[in-house]
């Protein structure tokens, strides 16, 4: 697990003396526990983190069913997060928002929430680990509600700065508000025991004894097994050492900053900078945000300033200013973005040409999806961009060489991007690899007939992994003549501030978050010369 998601200090209490928690018989609904409602709410900090306030661990005396009644907002919204996400298959993020609203949380609420619901998702696999050994029977003979709760309770004792008692009052004080007094003892005696080690404590019980070093890097930072060996084989196929993978994985596990970019022509992020945002090391016109609710800074709103990870800006921005061959006319150029949904690249691609008077042409199949390209171009004059819900792999027939500039930011298993998909490691499969393993080829075809010639075309995934990238491109390329790659790390060095990012090997280029801070954005180009 990453430091990034707080170590746990190994000390709790307040300060006061032991058994004062439970003292004075049972607290009543809204009276509060020893911490985390009222007094501990204020102990928050901007991040939502609960501070330790140091002293020796201490524990409520009062037996579970005396203690804390009421389930705490904060741990409420990521308790129901975690369920949507197992029981209906939610995402998320998509569903925390919601959820943080209806509860009404405040800003350093919503930030503890935030840190639980995500922490407890990516480091399921280690916690599940732990718990095997605290619980008295397999893990899945356990009410899968009880389970997610104490997952919650793990994440606060072994990675948050909650104070252990206080973790421990409030988990239980959860379970017994919304799943029932009986399992709150369950829950109050595992967490106990939970406590006893710190996280490298219980990582080095966890992987005693384990000889192969795929499971102890699996076990150490949460991730499945045959995902640790996919990235370390991506590495190295990249032209990385395989000792890089302890921390690819445990930048897996860092809570990621949010990173802006402003529209060229349409934003600049001044006013961003002045609400604390950070300006962005790598691409012009990026910033790092890491003060909450980022719909509050000016431009998010009217969509002109943009959340969007800089690994998909440079990609975008390499496209856009990659050298093209001879085209053959003078006129303006026509960009199109084969699969646009929900439009992120899309509306920097299109801001980006708008002074050239490039006309944009997003497809997208989905409907709901498409309308959020729409919504991403809506700051743009509507001459400049049209958008077509449509297959991407028709283009190619029914407009051969057409467009100047071609984006397949092809459908992918998203392996380069887990930091932001706190569940995605668990959802996916490798078989996930053979099922896309068509479309990407046969989006990449359509594009290449699509692209006129002297045109580039860019594939892109948020994925390192060989089988969607470099596999895809070469097995397009090894049945076409008339095309050329282009250097990849070189174009992206371009448009880089510094422009020494070190992401290319071979033609093709791939970046990293323990590296760049960016997801594992992937970029190869290719010149149409005929
Ligand atoms: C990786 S996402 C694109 C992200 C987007 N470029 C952005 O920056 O916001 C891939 C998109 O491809 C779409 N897609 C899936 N099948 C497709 C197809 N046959 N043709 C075109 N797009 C497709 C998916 O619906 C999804 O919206």
């Amino acid at each position: 697990m990453s430091g990034a998601d707080g170590g746990n200090s190994g000390t709790g209490g307040s300060g006061a003396p032991r058994g004062q928690a439970g003292a004075g018989g049972p607290r009543r609904a809204g009276q509060g526990g020893s911490a985390g409602q009222g007094a501990g709410n204020r102990r928050r900090n901007e991040q939502g983190r609960e501070r330790n306030r140091g002293g020796e661990r201490q524990f409520s005396q009062a037996a579970p069913a005396q203690r804390t009644r009421r389930a705490d907002p904060a741990r409420l919204v990521a308790f129901e997060v975690l369920r949507a996400v197992a029981a209906d298959d939610a995402y998320a993020n998509l569903v925390l928002p919601g959820s943080i609203r209806k509860h009404r949380l405040d800003r350093r609420d919503a930030g503890f929430a935030t840190e639980l619901t995500y922490g407890a998702l990516r480091g399921q696999g280690t916690y599940d680990a732990v718990l095997a050994r605290c619980v008295d029977r397999p893990l899945d003979q356990l009410d899968p509600a009880v389970l997610d709760a104490l997952r919650i309770g793990v994440h606060q004792i072994l990675a948050m700065r909650v104070p252990a008692h206080a973790a421990l009052d409030q988990t239980v004080g959860l379970v017994r508000a919304v799943i029932g007094a009986g399992p709150s003892s369950l829950v109050n005696a595992v967490l106990r025991k939970v406590t006893a080690r710190d996280l490298a404590g219980w990582i080095i019980e966890i992987t005693d004894g384990m000889t192969d070093a795929t499971a102890v890097a699996a076990l150490t930072h949460s991730h499945p097994e045959w995902i640790v060996r996919a990235l370390r084989q991506a590495l190295v196929a990249h032209g990385r050492d395989a000792g890089e993978i302890d921390a690819l994985l445990a930048a897996d596990n860092a809570a990621p900053v949010v990173h802006l970019v402003a529209l060229p022509g349409l934003a600049t992020l001044d006013e961003a900078l002045a609400e604390g945002a950070e300006p962005g090391r790598l691409a012009e016109g990026s910033a790092y945000y890491s003060g909450g609710d980022v719909s509050r800074l000016p431009g998010v709103a009217a969509g002109t300033v943009r959340v969007q990870d800089t690994g998909s800006q440079l990609v975008a921005r390499a496209l856009a200013a990659v050298e093209l061959g001879d085209r053959g006319t003078e006129g303006p150029e026509h960009w199109l973005d084969l699969c646009a949904g929900p439009g992120g690249k899309t509306a920097l691609l299109a801001a980006i040409g708008q002074d050239a008077g490039v006309h944009l042409t997003a497809t997208e199949p989905v409907p709901h999806r498409a309308q959020l390209v729409r919504q991403a171009l809506r700051p743009l004059p509507e001459d400049t961009w049209t958008v077509r819900v449509g297959d991407g792999r028709d283009v190619g027939r029914d407009q051969p060489d057409h467009y100047d500039r071609v984006l397949v930011d092809a459908p992918c298993t998203g392996l380069g991007a887990l930091r932001r998909r706190p569940e995605s490691r668990w959802r996916r499969k490798p078989a996930d690899l053979v099922s896309l393993a068509p479309l990407q080829r046969e989006l990449l075809a359509s594009a290449l007939d699509a692209v006129a010639p002297g045109g580039v075309v860019a594939y892109v995934t948020c994925s390192p992994h060989h089988a969607e990238t470099d596999a895809v491109v070469d097995d397009c390329l090894r049945k076409r003549e008339g095309f050329e790659r282009i250097d990849a790390g070189a174009a992206l060095d371009a448009v880089s501030i510094g422009g020494a990012l070190d992401a290319g090997h071979g033609s093709s280029a791939q970046l990293w978050p323990h590296v760049h801070g960016t997801d594992a954005m992937y970029l190869a180009l290719i010149r149409k010369s005929l």
